[in-house]
């Protein structure tokens, strides 16, 4: 029998958000239903400016024939990952940022390992549904404050879906690093198969107040300590704090 080589520390952790650094029903019950309630007076106010128009032909494009804001309430309704959408929500939701309606939701394990991670060298990305511009916000309004300078890249549903491969292969190949010394972290497995698929490695955050079914085909971890316990990675001591 031959001894399977232990996989190399990560370089690089690329994390989701809904799930992973934050609670899912943050983003079912605040986030989304913020960007619903807000759609039409948004649409009525800015749907002028180029940024909100291009969005706008995009969704006419792919659903032509049918009213702009009919075809948006259903891909909410669906929670369906289409790009106009993220980019029209992330949009809205700009505006509860700034106008402190809007706060940030993230585990409390998540900012204190980001922090040792980053200090650490290690390169942290996200790769979200939520538009880039979104992550950029929701990391930018967190109860500690700013922590868009840890991060190194953001990926979007510009790079491809979640869950297919060639989603992964573009992220690596975007940060010219191999596939192998990228950890990808979510909570939903059929995305870290096809982050596996691409050579990442990959960890599944089965998060007790999420409901997250462990799936049994990934390593796993409760917490963002536990995941360096796993990985190597520093901050594995804090796993007694949280
Ligand atoms: C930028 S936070 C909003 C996330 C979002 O819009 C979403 O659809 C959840 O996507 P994820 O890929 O983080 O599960
Ligand atoms: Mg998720």
């Amino acid at each position: 029998m031959t001894a399977t080589a232990a996989a190399a520390r990560p370089t690089v952790v690329l994390t989701d958000i809904e799930g992973t650094t934050s609670a899912i029903s943050f983003v079912k019950d605040t986030l989304f239903p913020f960007a619903r309630a807000a759609l039409e007076d948004f649409l009525r106010r800015r749907g002028g400016e180029p940024a909100v128009a291009e969005q706008l032909a995009e969704v006419r494009r792919l659903q032509p024939g049918r009213e702009v804001a009919e075809v948006l309430r259903g891909w909410m309704d669906e929670d369906a990952k289409v790009t106009p959408l993220k980019a029209l929500q992330g949009m809205i939701w700009q505006e509860g940022y700034a106008a402190g309606r809007l706060q940030a939701h993230f585990y409390p394990d998540v900012v204190p390992a980001l922090r040792s991670w980053s200090r650490s060298g290690v390169e942290l990305c996200v790769y979200s549904s939520g538009s880039v511009e979104a992550q950029r916000l929701l990391f930018g309004h967190s109860e500690a404050g700013d922590l868009t300078p840890l991060f190194h890249g953001f990926f979007d549903t510009r790079v491809g879906a979640k869950r297919e491969s060639e989603s992964y292969r573009r992220i690596a190949a975007g940060l010219h690093r191999p596939a192998g010394e990228i950890l990808f972290l979510s909570d939903v497995a059929e995305e870290l198969d096809a982050a596996r698929e691409a050579g990442m490695q990959c960890c599944q955050l089965v998060r007790a107040e999420d409901g997250t079914r462990p799936s049994g085909r990934h390593a796993e971890a409760s917490s963002f300590p536990e995941v360096a316990a796993r990985f190597g990675l520093p901050g594995a001591e804090m796993r007694n704090l949280t």
